[in-house]
């Protein structure tokens, strides 16, 4: 494990509209980090400001050592599933997951064997000359899942991604992650609503209130209990 990607927000804050954020956390390179809590919590805003789709007001946010506070989303070293999943309507799904490879989709055929690859891992094998529009709902998340692992990014950052999938495809696509992730030993982070999903795939944990950090711990210490009355309810869902 190296600390290439740990990932720093210091002295972070913003406010957008009515709800205020204040973030200082240090997060664990090559772990996988559950972001929940509440909702309205602002784990959406606290993966914007690590992607760059927001920038803070002030402080600032670092990526494996590197300030990336006045970076383009483009420009820091990671790859996003957001829930909207962002496919091209007119291009078919190979072509969307090549994306992640090539933005001008000059791909070797290494790339699109790749690309199938990713696919049959996903559980979409075959479905490369499929539009996003003759797909389900949680197959075009999982399309979208898929077009992230292809781009091999050091940070993988994931917004309720499985959200839209039936329990058992659920747990599959987390096995699935887990299994990548021991593979790549890449940083993830994960935001998600359900307490199994942290069970199952987190390292490391932290838990959000009112735009706060609430907890901020190794996963096996959330889960035998924080001494946060929220934090602690919410894992007795299961
Ligand atoms: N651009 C914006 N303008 C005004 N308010 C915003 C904006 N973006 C987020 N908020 C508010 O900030 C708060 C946190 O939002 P955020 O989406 O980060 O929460 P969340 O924890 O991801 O919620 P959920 O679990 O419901 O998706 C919410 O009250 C939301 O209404």
């Amino acid at each position: 494990m190296t600390d290439d990607c740990a990932i720093a927000l210091s002295g972070v804050t913003l406010a957008l509209g009515n709800a205020t954020f204040a973030f200082d956390c240090r997060l664990p390179a090559g772990a996988i980090t559950a972001v929940t809590g509440p909702s309205g919590s602002g784990k959406t805003t606290f993966l914007n400001l690590v992607a760059g789709f927001e920038r803070p007001d002030a402080g600032t946010v670092s990526i494996g050592g590197q300030d990336v506070t006045a970076l383009h989303p483009a420009e820091r070293p990671v790859s996003l599933v957001f829930q909207d999943n962002n496919l091209f309507a007119h291009l078919d799904i190979a072509s969307n997951i090549g994306l992640g490879i090539d933005p001008s989709l000059r791909l070797s055929a290494q790339d699109r064997a790749a690309v199938s690859t990713a696919l049959e891992r996903v559980g979409l094998g075959g479905f490369e000359k499929r539009r996003p529009g003759t797909l389900s709902g949680g197959e075009r998340q999982r399309a979208a899942f898929a077009r992230a692992l292809v781009r091999r990014r050091p940070v993988l950052l994931l917004d309720e991604p499985f959200a839209a999938l039936d329990p058992d495809l659920r747990a599959a696509m987390s096995a699935l992650l887990v299994e990548l992730h021991r593979e790549t030993g890449n940083t993830v982070l994960i935001v998600t609503h359900d307490p199994q999903e942290v069970r199952r795939s987190a390292d490391h944990v932290l838990f959000l209130k009112q735009g706060r950090i609430a907890v901020n711990l190794p996963a096996e210490r959330f889960l035998s209990g924080t001494g946060v009355a929220e934090a602690d309810t919410f894992m007795r869902q299961i």
